[in-house]
């Protein structure tokens, strides 16, 4: 399978997910940090993907997304943004209705 189609299967198969340096509980760079913790807070399950253990999605994840960073946060397919957004939704409450809603179909 070609790394594009790699992609699209994760985020068509995974309600909420996240691309990240690390692993949950350890990441390895502060914005991929900060937003699992804001995902972590929310109570619900979500995937992740570790960029750094695959770096042919580090490289086109970015071109696929029109995103050039990481962390990226996909929800129901869609992306959501990187951690500047994710920690905005999270003081806002905003990000828990949204994975609230995934999570319960
Ligand atoms: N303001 C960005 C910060 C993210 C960022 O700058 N990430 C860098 C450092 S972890 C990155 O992904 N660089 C590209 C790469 O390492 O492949 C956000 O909101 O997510």
């Amino acid at each position: 399978m070609d790394t594009i189609d790699t992609i699209k299967e994760q985020i068509g198969n995974n309600p909420v997910l996240i691309y990240m340096k690390g692993a949950p509980n350890a990441p390895q760079c502060g914005f991929s940090a900060r937003a699992v913790q804001a995902l972590m807070a929310c109570g619900e399950k979500f995937a992740y993907v570790d960029i750094l253990q695959n770096p042919d999605i580090r490289t086109e994840l970015p071109k696929y997304a029109n995103w050039p960073t990481f962390p990226q946060l996909w929800i129901d397919g869609e992306l959501v943004g990187g951690s500047d957004i994710i920690a905005e939704l999270h003081e806002s409450g905003e990000l828990a209705t949204m994975i609230k809603a995934v999570a319960k179909g």
